[in-house]
C-alpha cells in the first residue's frame, strides 16, 4: 500500500485559501491535515470551525484534524458537526483519554491520539485497540518549519511493535519537518502516513513535492 500524504494547511497562505485548498484536491495527496491550536496547550493559536466548515464545503479528500488544545471533550461534537473525518487528540490534554475516544466514535470520527517527543509509546498500551491512528511528534507542537526530532524513527518503531501485538489496525502517522529526506527514514521504520507543511508549501512546485513525498 502507498504512503498516505497530509499537507498541513497550517502552511498555505492565508489570504488565498481557496487556491491551496485545490491544489491540494488536484495533487496526490490523500488527507488534508488541519492544525487546530489554542495558545494553551501550545504556545501559538491558529485557527478554528468557520475555517475546518470552509475547507469541508470544498474538500475532495480525508479532513485529518490534530487538535492542540485543552479540554477537548468540550469541542468533540463541535468537531464532527464541521466535518472532521479523523480527530487526533493529545495525550497530554487528556485525563481520561478512554472516554474521550469513546465519545470521538460516537461522535462518528476515526480517532487519533497524537504523542509529544518526551510521551513513551506505552503510555498507549491500554487504548491501542481503540485506536484508529497514533500520532508521533517529530516536533515539538505548536509551530510549522521545526526542524525533525530523530527520536521519533525510534518511537515509530516501537508503535508499530505494540500494534502488533495487540491486534490493532491503527494507523501511524508523523507530524513535524517531515521532507524527503526524513519521510524515507520514517516509511522503512513503519510510518503509513507522513504529514508536510512548510516542506510542501515553501517549495516551488507544491504538487510536485506531494508526488515526490507518493513516492517514497
Ligand atoms: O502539528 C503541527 C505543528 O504543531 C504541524 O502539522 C507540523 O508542524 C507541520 O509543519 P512542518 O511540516 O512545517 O513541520
Ligand atoms: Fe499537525
Amino acid at each position: 500500500m502507498s504512503i498516505i500524504i497530509a499537507p498541513s494547511i497550517l502552511s498555505c497562505d492565508f489570504g488565498n485559501l481557496e487556491r491551496d485548498f485545490e491544489l491540494i484536491n488536484q495533487s496526490e495527496a490523500d488527507w488534508f491535515h488541519v492544525d487546530v491550536m489554542d495558545g494553551v496547550f501550545v504556545p501559538n493559536i491558529s485557527f478554528g470551525f468557520p475555517i475546518i466548515s470552509a475547507l469541508k464545503k470544498v474538500a475532495k479528500k480525508t479532513i485529518d484534524c490534530h487538535i492542540m488544545i485543552v479540554n477537548p471533550d468540550q469541542y468533540v461534537a463541535d468537531f464532527a458537526k464541521a466535518g472532521v473525518d479523523i480527530l487526533t487528540v493529545h495525550y497530554e490534554a487528556c485525563t481520561h483519554l478512554h472516554r474521550t475516544i469513546g465519545a470521538i466514535h460516537e461522535a462518528g470520527m476515526k480517532a487519533g491520539v497524537a504523542l509529544n517527543p518526551h510521551t513513551p509509546v506505552s503510555v498507549l498500551e491500554n487504548v491501542i485497540a481503540d485506536l484508529d491512528l497514533v500520532l508521533i511528534m517529530s516536533v515539538n507542537p505548536g509551530f510549522g518549519g521545526q526542524k525533525f526530532i530523530h527520536q521519533a524513527i525510534e518511537k515509530v518503531k516501537q508503535t508499530k511493535e505494540l500494534i502488533a501485538k495487540s491486534g490493532s489496525k491503527a494507523i501511524i502517522e508523523v507530524d513535524g519537518g517531515v521532507n524527503t529526506e526524513t519521510g524515507k527514514l520514517l516509511v522503512e521504520a513503519g510510518a503509513q502516513a507522513l504529514v508536510a507543511g512548510s516542506f510542501v508549501f515553501n517549495s516551488a512546485d507544491p504538487k510536485a513535492t506531494i508526488s515526490s513525498l507518493k513516492q517514497l
